[in-house]
């Protein structure tokens, strides 16, 4: 039986691995500090570390003593505009905590590494798709961290011996089809998990940030890609790893561009309801679009979505959405 150490794996995508590998047959074990996430994401019986990953000594311990033999490393921050008003906190857990796993793996003889990179490293790129041999040229602070960090993993992988899978998503979005996970993140900055908070009356509107881009509508556009998907894929990369695949670095998205009102549209005819809107200036650091090459994951790790298609990714957020809302009502109650 592999064990593998999932750092972040009590936030939103990480939690949605977590069930992946265990679907697959694999022992899990998380490593999360919960700065953002959430104890009850993660599955009864699998072992939680409370803890930084910028702490060394504590991944060294946790890959060692739980037999570990690859690690999904999550754990970082996340969000565009706050890595612009806190430049340090981004660089210090990116790379500083990419870094500490790394010192960690060459501590235990690991030598397996999947990493969750950003489509944020391509910045603002030319038009159309992008694939991954556009050299990084990140806008924000955020996509630079993680650039930063990918080169760190390339450099480490002789000397350490490592082999790695780096994966650029692109938008992440949706829960987990059977309902046992989804997003909590608390005050969400992501479109469709903002868009969902105000169907369901959590929030009182979904400002939209920028209708002067030169999209077809005016406003951004993304790549949304279901998170139980994206969680797929990271099964498929450590089984490559464990078949002694060379080290990669692959887009994780669909290729399909939605706008932000597309999206907006999306949640309407799903949920039934208008949702107020309000038009406000681009936001800081915001690329106009961002939409993945996505053959060459599906060429190199064989990997086939399940869950292509916006209406799909919105009706199950929405689902966890009410779900959450009732739970929240309850708790008032
Ligand atoms: N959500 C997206 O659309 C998206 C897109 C591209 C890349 N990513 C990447 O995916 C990864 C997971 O993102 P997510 O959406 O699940 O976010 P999330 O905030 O839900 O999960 C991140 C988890 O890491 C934990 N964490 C943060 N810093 C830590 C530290 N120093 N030590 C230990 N745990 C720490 C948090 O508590 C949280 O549980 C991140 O690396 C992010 O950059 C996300
Ligand atoms: O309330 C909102 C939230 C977002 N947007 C717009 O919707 C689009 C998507 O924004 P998100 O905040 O949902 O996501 P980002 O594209 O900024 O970033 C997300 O996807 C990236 C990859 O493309 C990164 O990896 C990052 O971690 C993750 O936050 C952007 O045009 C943004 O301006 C709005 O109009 N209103």
């Amino acid at each position: 039986m592999t064990t593998v150490l999932v750092t972040g794996g009590a936030g939103y995508i990480g939690s949605h691995a977590v069930l992946a590998l265990r679907d697959a047959g694999f022992e899990v074990v998380v490593l999360d500090n919960l700065s953002a996430g959430f104890r009850e994401a993660v599955p009864e019986g699998v072992p939680l570390v409370e803890g930084s990953v910028r702490d060394t000594a504590l991944v060294t311990d946790a890959l060692r003593r739980h037999g570990a033999t690859a690690v999904l490393h999550f754990a970082g921050s996340l969000v565009v505009p706050e890595s612009l008003e806190q430049p340090l906190l981004y660089w210090e857990n990116n790379l500083g905590g990419t870094l500490s796993v790394l010192r960690a793996c060459e501590a235990a003889g690991v030598g397996q590494l999947v990493f969750s990179s950003t489509a944020a490293v391509y910045g603002m790129p030319d038009s159309g798709l992008v694939d991954e041999d556009v050299p990084p040229c990140p806008i924000n602070p955020y996509g630079a961290s993680k650039a930063a960090a990918e080169r760190l993993v390339a450099d480490a992988a002789g000397p350490l011996a490592l082999r790695s899978v780096v994966l650029r998503y692109f938008n992440v979005a949706g829960a987990d089809p059977a309902g046992r996970a989804g997003q909590r993140t608390a005050r969400a900055t992501h479109l469709l998990k903002v868009a969902c908070e105000v169907a369901v009356g959590q929030r009182a509107e979904v400002q939209v940030f920028g209708t002067d881009y030169a999209t077809p509508d005016g406003t951004g556009v993304r790549d949304f890609i279901h998170v139980s998907d994206l969680a797929e894929a990271h099964v498929a990369a450590l089984r490559h790893l464990q078949r002694g695949g060379d080290s990669l670095l692959l887009n994780c998205g669909y290729g399909t561009g939605h706008s932000v009102l597309e999206v907006l549209r999306a949640v309407e005819r799903v949920s039934g309801r208008a949702l107020p809107v309000r038009n406000l200036a681009r936001r800081a650091g915001d690329a106009p679009a961002l939409v993945a090459r996505a053959e060459r994951i599906r060429t190199l790790l064989g990997w086939q979505p399940r869950l292509e298609g916006l209406d799909g990714i919105v009706s199950s957020a929405l689902a966890w959405e009410r779900r959450m809302q009732a739970e929240r009502l309850e708790n008032v109650a």
